[in-house]
C-alpha cells in the first residue's frame, strides 16, 4: 500500500525520508563490506587451491558462527540473524572459491572419459574435473565409433547414462578398458551396475551416487554415496578429489543403499507424481491455491511443481529401477487406504491415537524437524515480494 494512503503529514514524511536515507547509507556500507569479504574469500580459495585443501571447512565455520553469535548477543542482536547472514555468505563463498579451480589430486592420471557426458550430471562432473586440471573427454550416444581411441590411455571412465541402459552399456561397450583404468558410475541404484562393472572390467571399480541434482551450483556439503568395488587404493585419489570439491562421502553397501533408495527416491518421487496428477485431474485452481498458500503449502507446491519441470524419463528410470520399490509404494497405498477407513468411520480418537504413535516413533527428530522447517519456511516467506 502506498504511504500516501495513510494520513501522513509533512513532518512524518520528512522524518521518514531522513531515516531511510540513513538506512540506504548503511546498506551501501554493507555492500562495501560484502565486496571486501568476497575478495578475502577469493584469496582463501587461492591458498586452498595450491594447498589442496577442501573448499568446505566445517570446523572453521562452526567456530566462526559460535563467536559471531556470542558477539551478537552482547550487542543486542539476535544470534540467529548473524548466523543466517553468515550462512548465506558462506554459500556465496563456495561458489567464489570454485572459480579459482581446485587442486588436482592425481597429476599423472591420463584422460578422464565421461560416458553420457552430454547429460546434465555428466556435464557437472566434467566441469568439476576440468576445474581441477584433468583432461576430460565426453563420450555420448553418437560417439561410439571413436570409443576405442578415447579409452586408450584413460585413467578413469565414468558412466552416467540413464539407469535403464547402464548395465547393458557396461557389459557391451566397456570390455576393452586399459587394465589399470578406474571404472566408476553415478547411477542412482548401485547393486546391478556394480555387478556389471565388476564382471566386465578386471581393474579398479567404484560406484558413486551423488545425492543431488545437477543444479546445485557447488558440491559444498552435498553428499556422495560411495560403494567400494575393487582395488580401493587405486581410486583413493578420486574420493579425495570429491572431498576437495566440498562434498561429504558416505560409504555404503550397495544393497543397503538400494533399499534406502526405495523410500528416499522411488516412493517419494512416486507420491509427488501422484500429488501432481491429482491436482491436474481435479483441475485445481492454481492461482487461488497460491493466493491462499501458507508458507508450508507454498513450499510443498514448489516441491511438487519442480518435479514436473524436469525430465519424465529421468524420474521414470528412478521409479522403475528396482522391482522392490513397487512393494514400498504398495505399502504406502495400503497405509493410505487403511488410514482412510479411520476417517470414513469418523473415529477421531483412533486418528489421534495413530498420530501419537507416529510422533513417538519420530522421537527427538520431530521437534528437530519442526525447528529446521521453521527456518526454511521463514526463507520461503522472505522470498515474497508483495
Ligand atoms: C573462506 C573459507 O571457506 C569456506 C567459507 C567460509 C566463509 O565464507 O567464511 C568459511 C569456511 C569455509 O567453509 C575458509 O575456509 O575460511
Amino acid at each position: 500500500m502506498p504511504d500516501g494512503r495513510f494520513d501522513m503529514n509533512e513532518k512524518t514524511t520528512a522524518e521518514l525520508e531522513k531515516l531511510r536515507d540513513l538506512i540506504d547509507g548503511v546498506d551501501q556500507q554493507l555492500l562495501l563490506l560484502l565486496r571486501k569479504r568476497l575478495d578475502l574469500v577469493a584469496q582463501v580459495g587461492a591458498v586452498k587451491h595450491s594447498a589442496g585443501l577442501p573448499i568446505y571447512a566445517p570446523e572453521r565455520e562452526a567456530a566462526m558462527l559460535a563467536k559471531r553469535r556470542a558477539e551478537a548477543e552482547t550487542m543486542g542482536i539476535q544470534p540467529q540473524l548473524i548466523e543466517d547472514v553468515l550462512r548465506r555468505l558462506m554459500r556465496e563463498s563456495y561458489l567464489n572459491e570454485k572459480d579459482v579451480g581446485f587442486k588436482q589430486v592425481k597429476e599423472d592420471l591420463g584422460k578422464i572419459v565421461i560416458v553420457g557426458g552430454k547429460g546434465q550430471l555428466g556435464q557437472l562432473f566434467a566441469q568439476m574435473f576440468s576445474l581441477s586440471g584433468y583432461e576430460v573427454h565426453l563420450l555420448d550416444k553418437d560417439d561410439w565409433q571413436r570409443a576405442a581411441a578415447m579409452f586408450e590411455g584413460a585413467g578413469l571412465v565414468l558412466v552416467t547414462v540413464p539407469i535403464a541402459v547402464t548395465c547393458e552399456l557396461i557389459r557391451d561397450k566397456l570390455t576393452q578398458l586399459p587394465t589399470d583404468c578406474i571404472l566408476a558410475d553415478l547411477t542412482s541404484i548401485k547393486t546391478a551396475p556394480m555387478a556389471a562393472m565388476l564382471e566386465t572390467h578386471q581393474g579398479p571399480v567404484v560406484g558413486l551416487h551423488p545425492m543431488f541434482g545437477p543444479d546445485v551450483g557447488s558440491f559444498a556439503k552435498q553428499v556422495v554415496v560411495v560403494c567400494h568395488g575393487r582395488q580401493a587404493q587405486a581410486y583413493d585419489w578420486l574420493l579425495e578429489q570429491i572431498k576437495i570439491w566440498g562434498a561429504r562421502l558416505v560409504e555404503a553397501e550397495a544393497i543397503k543403499h538400494d533399499k534406502a533408495m526405495q523410500l528416499v527416491q522411488a516412493m517419494r518421487h512416486f507420491s509427488t507424481f501422484v500429488y501432481g496428477l491429482n491436482l491436474c485431474r481435479e483441475q485445481a485452481d492454481m492461482q487461488s491455491l497460491l493466493q491462499f498458500s501458507s508458507p508450508i503449502y507454498r513450499l510443498e507446491l514448489a516441491m511438487v511443481g519442480r518435479l514436473f519441470a524436469q525430465s519424465p524419463e529421468l524420474y521414470a528410470d528412478i521409479i522403475f529401477a528396482q522391482k522392490d520399490s513397487l512393494k514400498a509404494i504398495s505399502d504406502y497405498l495400503a497405509n493410505y487406504a487403511e488410514a482412510l477407513t479411520v476417517l470414513e468411520s469418523g473415529n477421531r480418537d483412533e486418528f489421534i491415537r495413530r498420530f501419537r504413535e507416529v510422533t513417538q516413533w519420530f522421537g527427538d527428530l520431530a521437534p528437530q524437524f519442526q525447528h529446521e522447517s521453521r527456518a526454511m519456511l521463514q526463507s520461503v516467506n522472505d522470498m515474497k515480494s508483495h
